[in-house]
């Protein structure tokens, strides 16, 4: 419960509490390494509708531009904050507000000061007052030094700036309809455009539940290169399709859609109640199996597999930015283990001529290229008129979404994705 004297203070100051909240999520993702997820709901409890927007829009605004946020705060003082410290928390989600949502001078002054909790008032006060005083600008949005070089290293430093440009951008919302023959009527209801039948795409977020054929499952948020690999198992139609790693079901519901018969297996029971709804909103079936594929075994072979495998999900930064805060180290031993492991079983179970599609979303080729080949399996290459304008298969014939794809229309994540095929 607060105290009277900050419930006093939230009374008098509008967007105080929004920024309370924003502050403490700025500071569980970029000094203690938590994800935004796990910490969103606590952070926004008791907020009204505008404040919880307002939070998460400070809070998207400081991560998509923490390197130069933190270059203007240290521009502006003697000795530079500690970089954990609840000053520079403050002045983040001040300098966001000011600069990226044009909250006015006095009120980005007048929400910071109550926010410092006895740290340095005349500190802050300067810096912001300095910065508002020198019309201060963004610089343009830059990867955290970690990410720069690693991304750097693996795709050379074009792709590292459109991974940069992209982070600095609010991505695009994309939609999967479960009739691709109505694209260019769902364009034009909701406003949209679209780079391949079947995708209509919005800009910025949006409040979803509130769109014409969301309650009536007419489509699903996905974004363009996930919706890729379902595609590459070609038609499915009367097919037995295993989705071996479904949940929440973007792709189970386009292989049903499809007209597939699909068996939609999930290790994660939360994750599968996701899956259940969307598939009860759409309208769409998929026999639904709790287990772990590790483990389990099907009653006969499949003509074609999916396996969208967990993965780091470094390809979703754009849509989550505080992927690039995490305190863990990413596995990727562990993963690439999982990965080969599950790769494995999924060769087993194709009946002959069987089509295995393997995807990730990450940004890391040792998931991606650098899996070895699943054993007994043929390479099943992608054609380029497989695939949407402005996107060809790499040379062996695997698919690769990489920060620049699509960089004038707003991008997309990304995503790797090889397909394989079970000798006849
Ligand atoms: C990338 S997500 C899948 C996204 C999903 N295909 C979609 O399009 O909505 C990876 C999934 O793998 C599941 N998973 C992880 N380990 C698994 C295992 N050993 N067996 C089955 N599923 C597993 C996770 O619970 C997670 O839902």
């Amino acid at each position: 419960m607060p105290g009277p004297d900050r419930a006093r203070q939230a009374a008098e100051v509008p967007g105080l509490e929004a920024r309370r909240a924003a502050v403490r999520l700025v500071h569980a993702i970029t000094v203690l390494g938590r994800p935004l997820d796990g910490q969103l709901e606590s952070a926004l409890k008791g907020l009204g509708p505008s404040d919880r927007g307002l939070a998460r829009a400070l809070t998207g605004g400081v991560l998509r531009n923490l390197p130069g946020l933190d270059s203007l705060i240290d521009g502006a003082t003697r000795l530079p904050l500690p970089t954990d410290a609840r000053a520079r928390m403050v002045l983040r989600v001040a300098l966001a507000g000011l600069l990226l949502l044009e909250t006015p001078p006095h009120a980005a002054i007048a929400t910071a000061l109550p926010l410092l909790e006895g740290g340095p008032r005349r500190l802050v006060h300067g810096v912001l007052s300095t910065l508002i005083r020198e019309r201060a600008k963004l610089p343009p949005p830059s990867l955290p030094g970690k990410w720069a070089a690693r991304w750097t290293d693996s795709w050379g430093a074009d792709e590292a700036a459109a991974a940069a440009e992209r982070l600095g951008e609010i991505p695009p919302t994309d939609l999967c309809l479960r009739d691709a023959t109505a694209t260019a009527d769902w364009c034009a209801r909701l406003g949209g455009s679209s780079l391949m039948p079947g995708h209509v795409r919005l800009e910025g977020s949006q409040q979803v539940e509130a769109l014409p054929g969301f309650a009536d499952g007419a489509w699903w948020v996905q974004d363009i290169a996930a919706s890729l690999p379902a595609r590459l198992l070609g038609d499915v139609a009367g097919l037995r399709v295993l989705d071996m790693c479904a949940a929440p079901g973007g792709k189970t519901m386009q292989l049903a859609a499809a007209g597939a018969e699909v068996t939609a297996l999930d290790i994660s029971g939360p994750r599968l109640k996701r899956l259940k709804a969307n598939l009860q909103r759409t309208g769409l079936t998929a026999a639904v199996v709790e287990a772990d594929a590790k483990q389990w075994e099907p009653d006969a072979p499949f003509d074609a597999i999916l396996l969208d495998a967990p993965c780091s999900a470094t390809g979703t930064f754009r849509r989550h930015p505080d992927l690039l805060y995490l305190k863990d180290d990413l596995d990727l031993g562990a993963l690439t283990a999982l990965q080969q492991a599950l790769l494995a079983r999924a060769a087993t179970w194709l009946k002959p001529g069987g089509r295995l599609v393997y995807a990730v979303c990450s940004l890391e080729p040792a998931e991606g290229e650098g899996e070895t080949p699943p054993a007994g399996l043929l390479p099943d290459p992608v054609g380029p008129g497989e695939l949407p304008a402005g996107l060809l298969p790499e040379s062996g014939g695997a698919v690769r979404t990489r920060p620049s794809v699509w960089g004038a229309k707003g991008g997309a994540d990304g995503f790797f994705m090889s397909r394989w095929r079970a000798p006849a």
